[in-house]
């Protein structure tokens, strides 16, 4: 199987494709994004990496962001983060606001915006935004092996005089008890952490430690990894994750920059960017692109 004839055909494919999808219009500053970009890239456990398209190109990797603030949360929380959030499929929009009123504002997952802003305000407890960003940058800078990766201060002022819903999601949350920290502390976090801007061979390389396996990094404990990858299958995708999982059979999460990092446990780290979006708001070009390589490899978990 020659892996890089795969990605320049998917890049070939996917050039021909009719629909763009839509870039997300609900932060400014993501706007004016061209919906034509494509970029894809694989990390080996060999170290090679292979890209096609526009792999070096920096993109704001919004909710791709919640899979490492995750990974932060149960370091320093361990089990208890699971008392202020669920890991359930919410089968509802990323930024919904309807099971919170049901739930008593526990979010259903740490992958829906709700329940990324629990995390985060975990994770910001007693600290200041300046030193947990902090955090996050070293963490994910050293899963990637490249200290070129920064927060795109523009994007998250845009997010933030724009982030009505999710500071209502924060305000509720706060009402029932389940945010610590000031809400503008913890949104203004959260604004910025989704601001981070990377290339897919960055983002491929930096979800290396979820991969396992021999020749990848191993920087959290290999039951974490697992509990990630089951999360990023039922969740990352949103009311879409079935038919992602349905479709590509990998364990992923997806960003309205129109990025997604899917990973093959034991095999490889994903990544894939195209900013137009499908109507759940997940890369169109994005999710139809690692479709194709699940289906050229072989790399479904479900065989
Ligand atoms: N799906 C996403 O990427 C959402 C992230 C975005 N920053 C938001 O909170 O709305």
């Amino acid at each position: 199987m020659d892996l890089q004839q795969i990605l320049d055909d998917i890049a070939t494919e996917v050039a021909s494709l009719p629909d763009l999808g839509r870039v997300a219009t609900y932060i400014p500053e993501l706007a004016d994004v061209d919906p034509g970009h494509f970029g894809l890239a694989i990390a080996l456990p060999d170290g090679r990496v292979l890209t096609s398209g526009e792999a070096d190109a920096p993109f704001s990797i919004q909710s791709v962001s919640k899979v490492f603030t995750l990974a932060l949360a149960l370091g320093r929380l361990g089990e208890l983060l699971w008392h202020r959030v669920g890991r359930e499929p919410s089968g509802h929009a990323f930024n919904s606001i309807l099971q919170l009123e049901q739930e008593a504002g526990i979010p259903r997952n740490p992958f829906i915006n709700a329940g990324a802003i629990v995390v985060t305000d975990a994770i910001l407890e007693g600290r200041q935004p300046r030193e947990v960003l902090g955090e996050l940058l070293r963490f994910i800078r050293g899963a990637t092996d490249d200290e070129d990766i920064r927060i795109n201060d523009r994007v998250a002022a845009s997010e933030q005089a724009h982030g009505h819903r999710n500071m209502a999601l924060a305000q509720f949350m706060a009402a029932h008890g389940n945010l610590r920290n000031p809400v503008e502390m913890t949104c203004g976090t959260y604004f910025h952490q989704c601001a981070i801007e990377m290339s897919c061979r960055q983002l491929a390389c930096a979800g290396r430690f979820l991969v396992g396996g021999p020749g990848m990094p191993r920087l959290i404990a290999p039951a974490r990894v697992r509990r990630i990858n089951a999360l990023m299958m039922m969740c990352g995708h949103y009311d879409a994750s079935g038919d992602f999982a349905f479709n590509v059979g990998l364990p992923a999460k997806s960003g309205v920059g129109g990025g997604i990092l899917a990973i093959a446990p034991g095999r490889a780290s994903i990544a894939v960017w195209s900013p137009g979006l499908n109507a759940n708001g997940n890369s169109l070009r994005g999710t139809y692109a690692i479709k194709r390589l699940t289906e050229m490899t072989g790399w479904s978990v479900f065989g």
